[in-house]
C-alpha cells in the first residue's frame, strides 16, 4: 500500500532540500514527517513512540548540519526513522525490518547518512568521539560531529567511559542528550532523578532565562555581554541547582535543558552551538510519543506497539479461536515468582527490560527483591554476583545479544568465583525483525567456554520451568545459564509441577532406526525436529531424535549410546556453527575416537539479516524443511558409503 507524504516531504529526497525550506516551513515539514511515520509504522510496524519523539529534532538536525559530512549517531537507531525518511529512502520505508528490505537500525552499509551501525544502546558518544579524533586527524577542523542519546541510554557505562575521555580532550563534538524520562519503561536510577532536577529546577531556569533577555537587550552596548552571561549563568548553575551540574564537571559545556519540540528553536540553537568549540551537551527536553496520543498516554506498550489501527489506535491482536502456548518470557516471569515465593533466597535482576523480559511480574508482587539496574547488562552480572556472595540466588535475565556486553563480569565475577547466579537470556537465537545487532546468536558458544558453568536450553515450557526449579537448588550452587528464544513456546498448559532435572542429561524424544540417522537438538528449535521426524517417518525413513537439554556438560552416556546406533548424527540449534553446540559433540565424539559421520545445522559464520524467524530458519536450513533435507542427504551418503564398503 503507498502512503502518500504531505506536499513539503514530497520534495524532499535528500537534507540538500530540506535545507531549501524556510524555518517556518519546518514546522509543517515536522507534522508531515510525523504523519508519514505513523501512517507507515501502523500498517507495518516497527519501533513507534521514540521516532515521534525526536521529529523536530531530526528536522532541525538535519537543517543545520551538513550531514553526511557532519557525522550524525544515532544511539540505539530505534529512534531514526525520521533520520532515514529524509535521507532518500522515505519510498522503502514500507520495507522497514522486512526480509530483504531496509533496516529498522542505521546501518552503514545501508546509507552514507547512517555514520554508525547501532541497534545496541550507549555507543554514539564513544563513535562520535572517535570520529571526531579521526577528523583532527585528518585536519578536517570543519566537521561536526554530533551524538543523539536517550536518557536511557546515557545510564550506561559505555556513556560515561565516552563523557569521561571526552571531557578530558577538546574535540569538536555535540552530544544532544533527548530526554523523554523513558527508556522502553520508565527510566530508573539516580541520573534520571538528576535530569529531572535539572529540567524542574523551575527558579534556576526562570532566573537564566531573565539573564539571558536582559543581557540580550543590552548587547547594544556591551563589547561581549553573551561572556557575562555565560559567567554568571555557570555562577547561577552551581548556586540554584540541587547538585553542579554533572555534565559541566566532565568538562562538558552543558546548553539547556531546551524543548525538543520547538524546531525552530532548536535550529537557532544547534546553530549557536556548531561556532562552540571543544565538547558540548545539549539537553533536550522531549516527550515520547509525542503527536500521537495514545502513544505519549502509554510509552512502554506504544514503544513497538506492532501493527494497528491509526484512527482508533486498536492494536491488532490474533484471535485464535483455541488456547495459544505462552511466551517464553512469560512463562519465565510467572514462574520466577512462584519459585520465590518458595524460595526467598531468589532475587530478580534485569538491565531496562522489565517488560520485555517479563520481570515486572516479579517487580510487581516483590518491589524489595526484584531490581532494574537500567541499561547496564555489565553491571547487572557484577551486581547479581555481590548479592550471590551472600547467599542469595539472583536470577539475572538478559537478553542474549545484550549479554555480549556481560562477558568479562561473567567470568571475572562469576565464574571463577563460582557463584550461584541463574542466567536467563531471553531472546536467544534469531531475533527476527530487529536483525542481526539483536540475533542471540552466540551464547551457548561463549557460555560453554568458560568453567564452573552449567549451559542448558529448554524445548518447551514445562523444561523452562524444571530448568529454573533446578537451577535456584542448593546442589547447583554454582552459574547456570538457561536461554530460550523470542515468542511463544509449544504448551498451551504450560503451569506444570516444577521437576529437578538432572544435571546433564538429555531424553529420548523418538528412538529411531538402528543404523539410520539421529538429530540431536539443544532447545527450542527441537520442535522443529520434530515436524522433520514426522515428515520423514511419512516417507518411511525412521530418524531419531534427541533432546539434549544441556551443552554443557554434555550428556556422554547419552551420546556414546547414539554414536553406537545411529551411523550418522545432525545436531540442530538456533545458535552459531562455530563453537556451540554441535561443536562440543564434535569435539566430544573426536575424543571419545568415535567415527560417525556428523552434519550440523545452525547459524553460519556469516551475518544474518532481518526477517521473521521462520524465514531465517528457512535461509540458513535448519527449519524443520531443512532439516529434514539434511537427514535425507546425510542418509543417502552415508548408506551409500556402507554399500560401498560391502562391495570393496
Ligand atoms: C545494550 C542494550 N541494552 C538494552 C537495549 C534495549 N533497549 C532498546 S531501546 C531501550 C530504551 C532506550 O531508552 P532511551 O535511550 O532513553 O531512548 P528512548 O526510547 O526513550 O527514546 C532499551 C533498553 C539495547 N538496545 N541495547
Ligand atoms: C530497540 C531495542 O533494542 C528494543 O526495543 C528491542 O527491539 C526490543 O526487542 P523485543 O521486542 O524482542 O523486546
Ligand atoms: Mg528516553
Amino acid at each position: 500500500m503507498m502512503i502518500e507524504p504531505g506536499p513539503l516531504l514530497a520534495a524532499i529526497a535528500s537534507p540538500d532540500d530540506l535545507k531549501k525550506l524556510t524555518p517556518e516551513q519546518l514546522v509543517q515539514v515536522s507534522a508531515e514527517l510525523r504523519e508519514f511515520i505513523i501512517d507507515t509504522v501502523s500498517i507495518y510496524g516497527g519501533h513507534f513512540g521514540a521516532s515521534l519523539g525526536v521529529v523536530e529534532l531530526t528536522v532541525a538536525l538535519h537543517y543545520v548540519f551538513n550531514t553526511p559530512y557532519d557525522q550524525l549517531v544515532w544511539d540505539v537507531g530505534h529512534q531514526a526513522y525520521g533520520h532515514k525518511i529524509l535521507t532518500g529512502r522515505r519510498d522503502r520505508f514500507p520495507t522497514n525490518r522486512r526480509y530483504g528490505g531496509m533496516s529498522g537500525f542505521p546501518k552503514m552499509s545501508e546509507s552514507p547518512y547512517d555514520a554508525f551501525g547501532v541497534g545496541h544502546s550507549s555507543t554514539s558518544i564513544g563513535a562520535a568521539l572517535g570520529m571526531s579524533v579521526a577528523s583532527d586527524y585528518k585536519k578536517e577542523f570543519d566537521r561536526q560531529h554530533i551524538a543523539v542519546i536517550g536518557d536511557g541510554s546515557m545510564t550506561a557505562g559505555m556513556s560515561f567511559e565516552a563523557l569521561n575521555q571526552a571531557g578530558s580532550m577538546n574535540n569538536n563534538m555535540i552530544v544532544v542528550l533527548n530526554d523523554n524520562c523513558m527508556s522502553i519503561d520508565p527510566n530508573v536510577g539516580a541520573l534520571k532523578e538528576y535530569l529531572t532536577d535539572i529540567t524542574t529546577s523551575r527558579t534556576y531556569n526562570k532566573v537564566r532565562d531573565e539573564l539571558w533577555n536582559v543581557l540580550g537587550k543590552l548587547s547594544k552596548f556591551g563589547p561581549n555581554p553573551q561572556q557575562i552571561a555565560r559567567k554568571v549563568e555557570a555562577a547561577m548553575k552551581a548556586t540554584l541547582l540541587k547538585q553542579s551540574n554533572l555534565f559541566e564537571a566532565l568538562n562538558f559545556r552543558y546548553f539547556g535543558p531546551v524543548d525538543g519540540h520547538d524546531v525552530q528553536h532548536l535550529v537557532a540553537v544547534l546553530n549557536d552551538l556548531k561556532s562552540i568549540p571543544g565538547p558540548k551537551l545539549l539537553h533536550c527536553v522531549t516527550v515520547k510519543g509525542k503527536g500521537y496520543a495514545l502513544a505519549e498516554k502509554d510509552q512502554t506498550l506504544w514503544h513497538a506497539p506492532g501493527l494497528f489501527d491509526k484512527i482508533t489506535g486498536e492494536i491488532y491482536k490474533k484471535t485464535p479461536d483455541k488456547p495459544q502456548p505462552p511466551k517464553y518470557q512469560d512463562v519465565f516471569g510467572h514462574t520466577l515468582l512462584e519459585l520465590a515465593q518458595a524460595n526467598d533466597k531468589i532475587m530478580g535482576v534485569t538491565p531496562a527490560m522489565p517488560s520485555g523480559s517479563s520481570l515486572n511480574i516479579m517487580m510487581a508482587a516483590m518491589p524489595e527483591r526484584a531490581f532494574d539496574v537500567g541499561i547496564a547488562e555489565q553491571h547487572a552480572v557484577t551486581f547479581s554476583a555481590g548479592m550471590a556472595t551472600q547467599g542469595l540466588v539472583p536470577f539475572c535475565n538478559i537478553y542474549s545479544s545484550f549479554m555480549q556486553r556481560g562477558y568479562d563480569q561473567m567470568v571475572h565475577d562469576v565464574a571463577l568465583q563460582n557463584l550461584h547466579v541463574v542466567f536467563c537470556l531471553d531472546r536467544a537465537g534469531f531475533a527476527g525483525a530487529d536483525g542481526p545487532t539483536h540475533h542471540g546468536c552466540y551464547d551457548l558458544a561463549y557460555m560453554r567456554s568458560i568453567p564452573n558453568v552449567v549451559v542448558s536450553a529448554p524445548m518447551n515450557e514445562q523444561e523452562l520451568r524444571n530448568l529454573m526449579y533446578t537451577a535456584q537448588l542448593p546442589e547447583n550452587a554454582g552459574p547456570f545459564s538457561i536461554r530460550y528464544p523470542r515468542g511463544e513456546g509449544v504448551m498451551p498448559e504450560w503451569r506444570t509441577p516444577l521437576q529437578r532435572i538432572a544435571i546433564g542429561t538429555g531424553r529420548v524424544v523418538r528412538e529411531g532406526e538402528a543404523g539410520g540417522v539421529a538429530i540431536l537438538s539443544i532447545g527450542h528449535i527441537g520442535n522443529y525436529a520434530v515436524k522433520a521426524t514426522a515428515a520423514l517417518a511419512a516417507e518411511g525413513l525412521d530418524a531419531g531424535h534427541y533432546d539434549m537439554r544441556f551443552c554443557k556438560p554434555l550428556d556422554e552416556e547419552m551420546l556414546l549410546a547414539i554414536a553406537r546406533r545411529y551411523r550418522a548424527i545432525v545436531t540442530v540449534e538456533d545458535g552459531c556453527l562455530q563453537g556451540g553446540f554441535g561443536s562440543a559433540v564434535l569435539e566430544f565424539l573426536a575424543d571419545q575416537g568415535q567415527h560417525v559421520a556428523v552434519r550440523r545445522l545452525g547459524i553460519p559464520d556469516r551475518v544474518v539479516e532481518h526477517g521473521t524467524q521462520d524465514q531465517l530458519y528457512k535461509e540458513c536450513g535448519f527449519d524443520a524443511e531443512g532439516i529434514a533435507a539434511a537427514v535425507r542427504e546425510l542418509g543417502k551418503k552415508v548408506f551409500a558409503t556402507a554399500r560401498e564398503t560391502v562391495v570393496l
